[in-house]
């Protein structure tokens, strides 16, 4: 007997938030913890892919419903979550922009990775990107163009809103990025600015941009996943999300046209997110980032195997007390959250691939792991975990551990060839024009590239 599909008995909730991002991560963070709101029946949310059709097309057949399985190293939950209430592919920019101009839509969330926000050197917007002049000379012809980045989509977004005379409006970015509020702020501005010189004053004025941590350690579905959900639920399910049962929201900002109440779901609201954020950046994907290059050189595949391995463990507690040493919080949470780490890690049920986290280490490292480099390298230490890091990923760019994917793939791969000596100097100028200068580090790092 076939398994029966998913699909919804109830009437779906309006739609009143738009998610750009539709992958694992929001399916298993923002829409779950929408899905738990106890207002959940005003709040349905339209997504979108960055790009492709193949999981809006198989959410669309289940009416938006999805399963979520929650892995604990002692057995599964399953839920179906139904807060999504449509699904369309990212290049489907009519119906985003229909989606903006409607006043009863009261927020935008983000889950684009970290290499969408196209930032340059000073941390605005990259303007002299080829994607970036098309959608501009797109957007300079047509203020409803098919534009393809995720700047340009909020910005003519956010234009055809005032146009349409919408009002006020949240974009939450979900993104593992420092002050993620700032920084989409700051590349929408930019864009806003390049087409219309009237246009950034108003989003300063009508948009608010808030600012989140958010962690909840979410592997890409396997066909394994597909199978056991079949079996578990009895339900056939084309695209389940698994997920670990730890899960953190920390929110900074305003929500000036309302939210859901996810407060009662286990959010949290703050004045200051910033010391969340670095504790979770640095300790979590810090870690994540050591153990992807640093993992994958001994031949692991995924997280659970790696921090498994002595080795691997002792580097992450060298990495760890470095960092611990800079985060504004007690001693005690610091503690806590580092053993919480080790049991969230270890949990062999989630297939967490330490070569899906290693990829995009150009704009990963200078957010996790250079912060710390950098004030140790200020107090006089030579910080050997972070420096190892940071050697791993050289090594892993000379073919060392798991393949490279990486957003700046050219000029990394293009720097890090030839003797350590000069190839370490010739990236970390790439990350830093400062710390390329420091020749201690350069020294250690370089002797450590070499050993491998
Ligand atoms: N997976 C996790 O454990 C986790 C946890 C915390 C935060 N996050 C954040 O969420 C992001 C997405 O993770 P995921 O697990 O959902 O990945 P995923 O691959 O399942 O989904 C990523 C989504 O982003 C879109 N996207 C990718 N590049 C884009 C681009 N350049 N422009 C527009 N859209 C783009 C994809 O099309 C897809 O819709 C991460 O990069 C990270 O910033 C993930
Ligand atoms: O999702 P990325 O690619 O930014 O980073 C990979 C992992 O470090 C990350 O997904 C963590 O699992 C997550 O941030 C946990 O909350």
């Amino acid at each position: 007997m076939s398994a029966a599909r998913l699909s919804r008995t109830a009437a779906a909730p309006p739609v009143r938030m738009v998610h750009l991002g539709l992958g694992n991560f929001f399916r298993a963070h923002q829409a779950r913890y929408t899905a738990a709101s106890p207002d959940a029946g005003e709040w349905g949310i339209a997504a979108f892919t960055g790009r492709s059709s193949a999981l809006a097309d198989a959410l669309t057949a289940q009416q938006g419903r999805y399963t979520l399985v929650t892995r604990a190293a002692d057995g599964d939950t399953c839920e179906v979550i139904d807060s999504v209430v449509a699904a369309h592919p990212g290049t489907d920019l009519d119906t985003w922009y229909d989606y903006l101009t409607r006043p009863e839509v009261r927020i935008v969330t983000l889950t684009v990775t970290e290499a969408a926000y196209l930032r340059g050197p000073d941390g605005g917007l990259d303007a002299t990107r080829t994607d970036v002049r098309t959608d501009l000379a797109a957007m300079r012809s047509d203020p409803r163009a098919a534009v393809a980045t995720v700047p340009a989509r909020l910005a003519a977004g956010l234009s055809a809103r005032r146009a349409a005379g919408a009002g006020p409006i949240t974009v939450v970015s979900c993104d593992n990025l420092p002050d993620n509020g700032a920084v989409t702020a700051r590349v929408v501005a930019d864009l806003a600015g390049l087409l219309d010189p009237t246009l950034p004053g108003w989003v300063r004025d009508t948009v608010s941009f808030v600012t989140t941590m958010v962690d909840r350690i979410t592997p890409a579905t396997t066909e394994d996943d597909i199978r056991s959900v079949a079996e578990q639920t009895g339900l056939a399910d084309a695209a389940p999300v698994v997920t670990e049962p730890y899960s953190e929201w920390v929110l900074s900002g305003e929500f000036p046209v309302g939210r859901p109440a996810w407060e009662a779901a286990g959010a949290r609201f703050v004045t200051d997110v910033i010391p969340y954020e670095r504790r979770k950046l640095w300790l979590l994907n810090g870690g994540h980032s050591l153990l992807a290059y640093a993992g994958s050189a001994r031949g692991h595949d995924t997280v659970a195997q790696a921090v498994a391995d002595p080795h691997c463990r002792r580097w992450l507690q060298q990495w760890w007390d470095e960092a611990a040493r800079h985060l504004r919080l007690p001693d005690d949470e610091v503690t806590a959250y580092r053993t919480a780490l080790l049991e969230r890690w270890s949990n062999a049920r989630i297939q967490h691939r330490l070569a899906q986290i290693a990829a995009d280490g150009s704009l990963k490292l200078p957010v996790r792991i250079l912060p710390v480099l950098r004030a140790e390298r200020a107090a006089g230490r030579m910080p050997t975990g972070a420096v190892r890091a940071l050697a791993a990923w050289i090594a892993h760019l000379r073919g060392t551990g798991a393949p490279v994917n990486d957003a700046a793939a050219d000029a990394v791969l293009g720097a890090a060839g030839g003797r350590p000596a000069e190839a370490t100097g010739r990236v970390l100028a790439l990350l830093d024009a400062d710390l390329a200068t420091d020749d201690a580090l350069l020294a250690e790092l370089a002797g450590m590239v070499g050993k491998r």
